[in-house]
């Protein structure tokens, strides 16, 4: 059940990156098993620490998890989604980069893929990042994203 008073459950702020190639192929990974949505496939990305701006975390978790290196001015934002739960409001930024140097490789993630996004609605996904994927679809024709080089 949602706790009623909103003082008692804070907002959990996650920012995740839509990577985009050349080929307007996005880059998705597999979670972990053993963590929460262990199995499901995800944006990359993770959660802000306290006093971090989103872009410099998520540029911090794609170094981390992939091995790659954004500008946070790269980082371009393209939608949010939140889902509720007893203990937390999650609230997921979504990004999108086109530019980025270094080959994204799982360091934590079980599996990684590149998909085109009609692809991604065939992908176990978590739910707040069900309607992202719709936006992306949008997004993606025409592009909106910058046209860089991947
Ligand atoms: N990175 C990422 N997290 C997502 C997505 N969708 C979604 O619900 N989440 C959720 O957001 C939360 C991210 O927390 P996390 O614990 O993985 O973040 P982190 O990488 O900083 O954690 P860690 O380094 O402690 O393992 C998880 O509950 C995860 O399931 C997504 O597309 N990308």
């Amino acid at each position: 059940m949602i706790n009623a008073n909103p003082t008692e459950t804070p907002i959990f702020l996650v920012v995740a990156a839509a990577l985009i190639d050349r080929d307007q192929r996005i880059f998705v990974q597999q979670r972990a098993t053993g963590k929460q949505h262990g199995g499901l496939w995800e944006f990359p990305g993770g959660k802000v620490e306290p006093g971090e701006a989103p872009e410099v975390a998520l540029a911090r978790e794609l170094d981390e998890e992939l091995g790659i290196n954004v500008a946070p001015s790269a980082l371009r934002p393209l939608s949010f989604a939140t889902v509720s739960s007893a203990d937390r409001h999650l609230l997921l930024l979504l990004y999108c980069a086109r530019e980025w140097t270094g080959s994204p490789r799982a360091i934590s993630a079980a599996s990684t893929r590149w998909v085109h996004v009609e692809s991604l609605r065939q992908l176990a996904m978590p739910p707040a990042d069900l309607p992202l994927v719709d936006v992306l679809a949008q997004e993606l024709s025409p592009i909106r994203c910058s046209s860089g080089n991947a």
